[in-house]
């Protein structure tokens, strides 16, 4: 019986990647849906190469080319965001959540109502809406996976552990395509240099995130949602070779290390095997080669974004929310370059004070349209704080 999966963010870094790896086992898998935004060419050469049900674009402006690519193939085409939650009420199996963005968290969720395994790429949905997701989960009888890398590693070093036995976990971070430079040259990096990430090859704006370290402020965002334990046992550390991913500290001493190549396709491929595990086609550690492993303590002058983090874990309800939409726009007006690099954490902290002084943030129940209605005031306080502070 071949296992029916859907991909949202098909055309992407991880959407890709889990195309690789279906396509090397045709015979396993029926593709039901696939997803895309703007690259409607890729989204029809896969449609086409596994023979999805259906291709589903969520920019309605490209509705015509991808319904004209899908001609004659009896695939269906379809646009808009009503046509992803459609897709996503189909049933599958298996569905790959990496559409980038909060867009991601109504099709996630939608997908877990129908009591499927969703395979979590997309971190906004916890960080916007972790109660949310977990109990819709609960709810259905539905099973949510990571794949984010840090994240597929925790889950990994805790099979067949009690999650009371943990004392912490420590989640890893690159440093980012600027670890190395001197502060004062933060103010005036490029897009086009934060875009180049030390170890990982990944789309650009959580490759940008690495920098700031906004991705690993999600993280631990992420990790605080998905495994209920209290912030003050997560931690980061910089570790410049993105080989050992998490650890799990146990209240015995024990420090058990996740180790692997920096390639999304185990932690994918590991949501897709699971619960077996199968063989990957991903490079074997030579750690003779390695030699040696190095760590760091984060600075928090260079990564302001970790002290956000550790204050929306505490705060919590709907600030993970406008966290998340303040650093969504700040992104945008970075890489439209109207705001400098070193401005992004500002304005996420401005943002998220500003909407914890006007609203109850932290007892407010976290509903799909509460999420929207911060996220949107967020967003347009943002732009305001960058027009207020334009010099
Ligand atoms: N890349 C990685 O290695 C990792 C990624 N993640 C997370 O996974 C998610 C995906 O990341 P990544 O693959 O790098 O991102 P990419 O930018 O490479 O891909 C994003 C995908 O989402 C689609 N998309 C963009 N905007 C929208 C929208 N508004 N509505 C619906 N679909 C949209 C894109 O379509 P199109 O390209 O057609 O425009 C594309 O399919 C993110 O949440 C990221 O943080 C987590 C860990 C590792
Ligand atoms: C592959 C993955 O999971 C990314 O989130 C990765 O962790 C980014 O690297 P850093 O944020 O550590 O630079
Ligand atoms: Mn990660």
């Amino acid at each position: 019986m071949r296992r029916r999966i859907s991909i949202f963010g098909a055309t992407g870094s991880i959407g890709q990647s889990t195309l690789d790896l279906v396509r090397r086992r045709p015979d396993d898998f029926h593709v039901v849906a696939l997803t895309g935004a703007r690259n409607i060419a890729q989204l029809i050469q896969d449609a086409k190469a596994v023979r999805a049900e259906v291709a589903v674009t969520s920019d309605p402006s490209r509705l015509a080319e991808l319904r004209d690519g899908l001609a004659g193939t009896g695939i269906a085409a379809a646009a808009g965001d009503a046509a992803l939650i459609e897709a996503a009420a189909r049933p599958a199996d298996w569905v790959m959540s990496a559409i980038v963005g909060v867009a991601g968290l109504a099709p996630g969720l939608e997908a877990l109502r129908h009591g499927t395994t969703l395979a979590l790429a997309n971190k906004e949905s916890l960080v916007t809406a972790g109660p949310l997701l977990m109990q819709t989960a609960r709810e259905h009888g539905a099973t949510i996976l990571p794949v984010d890398s840090e994240h597929s590693a925790v889950f990994q070093a805790l099979i067949g552990e009690d999650i009371r036995a943990v004392e912490r976990i420590i989640i890893t971070a690159s440093g980012g395509a600027f670890r190395d430079r001197p502060l004062s040259d933060l103010d005036h990096v490029s897009v086009a240099e934060a875009s180049q990430h030390p170890n990982w090859n990944m789309g650009q704006r959580i490759t940008i995130d690495s920098a700031t370290m906004f991705n690993k402020a999600m993280e631990l965002i992420e990790t605080k949602e998905f495994f209920e334990v209290g912030p003050d046992r997560i931690e980061t550390i910089v570790h410049p070779e993105s080989l050992i991913h998490a650890l799990v500290g146990f209240n015995d001493g024990a420090l058990m290390a996740h180790v692997g190549p920096p390639d999304m396709r185990h932690a994918i491929g590991f949501a897709l095997n699971w619960p077996e595990r199968r063989t990957l086609p991903v490079e074997r550690l030579d750690l003779a080669k390695i030699g040696q492993l190095n760590f760091r303590a984060p600075d928090p002058a260079r990564y302001p974004a970790l002290g956000l983090a550790s204050r929306v874990m505490h705060e919590g309800g709907l600030t993970g929310a406008v966290f998340n939409a303040a650093k969504e726009q700040a992104l945008d007006l970075f890489i439209a370059g109207q705001c400098r690099f070193t401005d992004m954490a500002r304005m996420v902290d401005r943002t998220v004070d500003v909407m914890l002084t006007r609203h109850r943030l932290q007892n407010a129940t976290i509903t799909l349209d509460n999420v929207r209605d911060v996220d949107a005031e967020a967003r347009a306080r943002t732009c305001e704080d960058r027009a207020n502070t334009k010099g």
